[in-house]
């Protein structure tokens, strides 16, 4: 196993920095009610090395500090840590191996998202928020068991040639992915924001799809003019 006194500062540098951030981020988890008890998990991907920081597995929210974070290569082999890492983290490696513009893995089993995944059922983009956020529907990845790549294949087969940051795994519930950590909890909060309201809406009737030329002005507008720059 390689040790962390192995890597030169300005990695070690980094990890520390990470480890913080993704212990934060596991924070805003809770936060907008997307995972129970020990459900879900964060990563980031370093820069400056090929290393991944993550959450220990079946550790509680609310004892979870940055020194918990496990430091994992992009094999999901542990580097540096006290505890056993995620049980997702071979599929967050296997996304960060096969899409090397992705910096931040996010798994939770929000109820609304988790319910459409439930389904096997894309959620429509029928919201002007999903045209900004997703680029479309919010598409369903195939059924996969843990314990092998088989999450993280279809992760990557399902966005791939997406605009959504978010899939629906299956029977199993929503991971997101980002530029960063924190731009995949966003996008794990808007898929659960949206998976809520078009339910609410078929409550109502047949929500009004949005014809494809407008989510696309909706998706060009939110990636490149939307916020601060
Ligand atoms: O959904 C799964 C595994 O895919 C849960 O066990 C996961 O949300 C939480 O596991 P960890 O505590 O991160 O090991």
């Amino acid at each position: 196993m390689t040790d962390l006194q192995d890597y030169p500062p300005q990695v070690q540098d980094e990890i520390a920095r990470t480890r913080e951030e993704v212990c934060e981020l596991h924070a805003e988890l809770t936060r907008w009610n997307l995972v129970v008890w020990t459900a879900g998990n964060v990563s980031q991907r370093l820069h400056s090395a090929d290393l991944m920081v993550i959450k220990p597995s079946g550790v509680r929210y609310d004892r979870l500090t940055p020194d918990d974070m496990v430091v994992c290569d992009l094999d999901g082999v542990l580097v540096d840590g006290d505890h056993s890492p995620s049980s997702d983290t071979a599929a967050h490696a296997y996304v960060y191996r096969h899409m090397p513009e992705i910096y931040g893995v996010v798994h939770t089993h929000s109820t609304y998202a988790t319910a459409w995944a439930a389904r096997g059922e894309e959620i429509p983009c029928v919201l002007t928020m999903m045209g900004d956020e997703f680029g479309g529907p919010v598409p369903v990845g195939p059924f996969a068991i843990i314990g092998d790549d088989s999450i993280g294949r279809g992760i990557v087969e399902t966005l791939r040639d997406s605009r959504s940051p978010a899939v629906l795994m299956q029977n199993h519930g929503p991971f997101t992915i980002g530029k960063t950590a924190e731009a995949a909890v966003k996008a794990a909060a808007m898929v659960e924001e949206v998976a809520h309201t078009v339910y609410v809406a078929r409550q109502l009737g047949d929500p009004l799809p949005i014809a494809q030329d407008l989510i696309d002005r909706l998706h060009d507008r939110y990636t490149t003019v939307y916020g601060q720059h």
